[in-house]
């Protein structure tokens, strides 16, 4: 995370400008909001949590500290041709949304019509979380990664859809279980022909 870290990211931060915070202020942080929260940051149990939290945070949002080009970057050419529809389905996500901050997670479906070669099945795989582990909605997160496949990889056609559970909308507010927002979103081939989108919902089980 570090290295690509944009300071200007925490311009607005007051007494962080032009700086990451530091590992200390980040704990600090983490222990303020405990006793917001109503419990006492020095007893024993929670005396190594800000650390913890801190490390927790370093994963959650790794995916600030990598980019889809890299992920992207390799292509094969030597596939026997083979032009078709190549979809990977069930790659299961976790995220944060950007107003609670709290977890949702669920699976994502993707699809791409080759046209320059194809990518290593992996790598979309990997994509998904260079902008799940980010503050998102789900909205955005289905957008980037439509966005990075086709800047990527130039198919003839993309689709993406996304299936997922807000936490904010569990654990708090409207308390409502259950709920499995979708959210899709097709270009190329796919945009343009309803027979290949029918495809795509077929491929993953929707039809
Ligand atoms: N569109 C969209 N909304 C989201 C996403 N994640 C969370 N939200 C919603 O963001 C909204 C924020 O609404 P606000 O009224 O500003 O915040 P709030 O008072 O905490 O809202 P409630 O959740 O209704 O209690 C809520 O309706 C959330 O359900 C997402 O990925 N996409
Ligand atoms: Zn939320």
């Amino acid at each position: 995370m570090d290295a690509t870290f944009n300071a200007s990211n925490v311009s607005a931060l007051p007494g962080h400008e032009n700086r990451r915070p530091t590992q200390q202020e980040a704990e600090d942080a983490v222990r303020t909001l405990i006793a917001w929260a109503g419990d006492d940051p020095t007893r024993e149990g929670l005396l190594e949590t800000p650390g913890r939290v801190a490390r927790a945070y370093g994963e959650f949002f790794s995916g600030y500290g990598q980019n889809a080009a890299d992920v992207l970057s390799k292509t094969f050419k030597d596939v026997g041709g083979y032009d078709d529809i190549v979809l990977l389905k069930d790659i299961p996500f976790h995220s944060h949304c950007e107003h609670h901050m709290v977890p949702f997670f669920g699976k994502a479906h993707i699809a791409y019509l080759p046209h320059d070669g194809v990518v290593g099945l992996s790598k979309l795989a990997r994509l998904v979380d260079v902008f799940a582990k980010r503050l998102q909605t789900q909205e955005n997160l289905t957008a980037q990664i439509i966005d990075a496949v086709n800047e990527n990889l130039n198919p003839r056609g993309a689709a993406v859809m996304l299936e997922a559970e807000h936490m904010c909308m569990t654990m708090r507010g409207v308390h409502s279980h259950g709920v499995t927002t979708v959210t899709h979103r097709f270009t190329g081939v796919f945009a343009e022909e309803r027979e290949e989108r029918d495809r795509f919902f077929a491929f993953i089980g929707k039809r």
